[in-house]
């Protein structure tokens, strides 16, 4: 059984008194079904990691380094000494404005697997890609060479989110059909590399701007087990709705 998720994904948003005002906002009404994860600037962290108590807390992003010369980094060992439980892996604006590539990404899940962070593994097809009929092309090439050579121990622990970059930040959700067929392929592509048994177990994430007003529908698809979200995690009240939306429409 797949615990549905809900993550926010701040991005670079947010002073510390913002966060600590969310935090406290949002504490005492969060659905207890669901794992409600805001993934918030490296900065603010352990401020939020210090009051959160059914909020679950995640990272952005981490470099596959655990120390060294790699100025302006954040590594696996500060993350875990935040005590944060997720890190957000292959975001399409790192892969976009940091030329990340599918093999760095791997790097990265590797290394936040052995320091037992759970990744969010974004991957997802730009435009062009969609118009062009390569959709799932790109999607199974991203799949499989994120988790080249990767071995997962608990299903719970790693997550993937499929967010097309056409709809991300843009409001162009993608229909139920599109973002469905996406992750069920998803779901196939992880089936042939892990197994059907632990890839009925992984969880996927549509990621796109979902809000309030989308969430239950999109949640309703047997494939999609939660939310990615940027714009619409930023402010308590609409978290909420969307955490609650997502524990109605998946109790
Ligand atoms: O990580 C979140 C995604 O990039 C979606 O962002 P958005 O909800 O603002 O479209």
């Amino acid at each position: 059984m797949r615990k549905p998720m809900l993550a926010g994904n701040w991005k670079m948003n947010k002073t510390r008194d913002e966060a600590i005002q969310f935090v406290l906002a949002v504490e005492g009404n969060l659905p207890a079904s669901i794992d409600c994860v805001v993934c918030a600037p490296a900065i603010i962290l352990r401020d939020i990691v210090k009051r959160a108590e059914t909020l679950k807390v995640g990272a952005q992003n981490m470099n596959e380094n655990e120390s060294g010369a790699y100025t302006g980094e954040i590594s696996p060992v500060m993350l875990k000494d935040t005590q944060v439980e997720y890190v957000i892996l292959g975001h399409s604006e790192r892969r976009a404005y940091y030329n990340e590539t599918n093999e760095k990404i791997n790097a990265k899940i590797k290394k936040a697997l052995e320091f037992e962070l759970k990744p969010i593994v974004c991957v997802g097809e730009v435009l062009e890609e969609r118009e062009t009929g390569k959709t799932y092309d790109v999607l199974k090439e991203q799949v499989v060479k994120a988790f080249d050579g990767v071995t997962i121990k608990n299903p719970a622990d790693v997550i993937i989110a499929y967010e097309p970059v056409w709809a991300i930040g843009t409001g162009k959700t993608a229909t139920t059909e599109v973002a469905e067929d996406a992750c069920k392929f998803i779901r196939g592509v992880l089936a042939d590399i892990f197994g059907k048994a632990v890839a009925d177990e992984l969880r996927i994430l549509y990621g796109g701007s979902m809000k309030p007003s989308n969430v239950g529908e999109l949640m309703s698809e047997p494939d999609i087990d939660g939310g990615l979200v940027g714009g619409a995690s930023l402010k308590a009240d609409s978290f909420i709705e969307l955490c609650t939306t997502a524990a109605k429409v998946t109790a």
